[in-house]
C-alpha cells in the first residue's frame, strides 16, 4: 500500500513546552486516517503539523521528519515547492470544527480563493465553482441562491460550502479537525457520507471525539496520549467503540 505521508519522530513543543513526542507513524494514500485522544492530548497539534500552520505561532519549535506525497512521490515537507506554505497549503488543504464562511456571497466563497491563490479564467473558475458544490451535494440545493449570502446557509450547509472550497484548490491530502464538532446529527451523516465518497480521490486525515464516528470511518486509527502515539489500529483488527474506550478512558 502506498503512503501519502510518512511521519518521522516528529517532535513539536511550544515555548519550550513539549506537546507532541517523537511520533512515527504512516498515513495511507487514499483512505482515512482518523487522530483519536483524551482532550489536550495533542491530536491538533499533530494535525496541522501537515499544512506547517503551527509555524504560526511564535514559540513553536518542531523537529523530526515529515514526508508528504503530492503526486510526485514522497518529499521532504521543507523541499515541497521549495518550501513555499502557500502552495504547500494548496495540496493539503484542512477543514476546522466551526464553519468558517466567509461574508460574502456563497459563490465568492469558493471563487475569491481561486483568484488570488491560481492563475485560472474566469471561465475555468466557474467550473471549479460547480464541480466543488457539486462533489459536497451542494449544487442542487443551492445553485438559485449562490448570489446571496453565505451565512444565510444552515451549519451544515456551511461547513459542506467550506469543504467545496477546500476541494475547488483541488488538494491531495485533507485535514479535518472535529468536522463535525458543531452539526447536529443529519448534518454529521451527510458529512461523513461525502468523507465515504471522497476517499477515493483524497487522502484525509481527521480528529474525531467521537468514537462511534471513528470507528464508522477509519480505515487507519491513532490514538494519542499526552503527546505521543500508543497505539495504531487498522480496520482488519477490529475498530471498536468498546475498544477504543479502553484506550482512551480517562486516567483515574
Ligand atoms: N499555539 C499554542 N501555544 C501554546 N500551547 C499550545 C498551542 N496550541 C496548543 N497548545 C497546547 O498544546 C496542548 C495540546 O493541544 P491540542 O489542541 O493539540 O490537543 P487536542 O488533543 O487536539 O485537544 P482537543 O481534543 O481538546 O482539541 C494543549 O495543552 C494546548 O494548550
Amino acid at each position: 500500500m502506498k503512503n501519502a505521508a510518512q511521519v518521522r519522530h516528529l517532535t513539536i513543543a511550544f515555548d519550550n513546552k513539549p506537546i507532541v513526542n517523537d511520533v512515527c507513524l504512516d498515513i495511507p494514500s487514499h483512505q482515512i486516517s482518523v487522530l483519536v485522544g483524551r482532550s489536550g492530548s495533542g491530536k491538533t497539534t499533530f494535525l496541522r503539523a501537515f499544512n506547517r500552520l503551527n509555524e504560526e505561532h511564535t514559540g513553536c519549535q518542531t523537529s523530526g521528519e515529515l514526508c508528504l506525497d503530492l503526486g510526485t512521490g514522497l518529499e521532504k515537507q521543507s523541499d515541497i515547492y521549495a518550501g513555499s506554505v502557500t502552495a504547500l497549503r494548496l495540496r493539503v488543504g484542512m477543514l476546522f470544527q466551526t464553519p468558517n464562511v466567509l461574508p460574502v456571497s456563497i459563490w465568492r466563497n469558493i471563487a475569491m480563493p481561486l483568484e488570488k491563490l491560481t492563475n485560472l479564467s474566469r471561465e475555468a473558475i466557474s467550473q471549479r465553482v460547480e464541480k466543488s458544490l457539486n462533489d459536497v451535494g451542494l449544487w442542487s440545493e443551492i445553485h438559485d441562491r449562490l448570489h446571496s449570502p453565505a451565512t444565510r446557509l444552515s451549519g451544515g450547509q456551511q461547513q459542506r460550502l467550506c469543504l467545496a472550497r477546500v476541494l475547488a484548490l483541488e488538494p491531495k491530502i485533507l485535514l479535518l479537525d472535529e468536522p463535525t464538532a458543531s452539526l447536529d446529527v443529519l448534518a454529521s451523516k451527510h458529512i461523513e457520507q461525502l468523507l465515504q465518497q471522497l476517499v477515493e480521490r483524497y487522502t484525509i486525515i481527521m480528529v474525531s471525539h467521537s468514537l462511534s464516528q471513528a470507528c464508522r470511518l477509519a480505515n487507519k486509527l491513532f490514538v494519542f496520549d499526552s503527546g505521543n502515539m500508543v497505539k495504531s489500529l487498522s480496520k482488519q483488527d477490529g475498530i471498536t467503540e468498546e475498544k477504543l474506550a479502553a484506550l482512551i478512558e480517562p486516567r483515574l
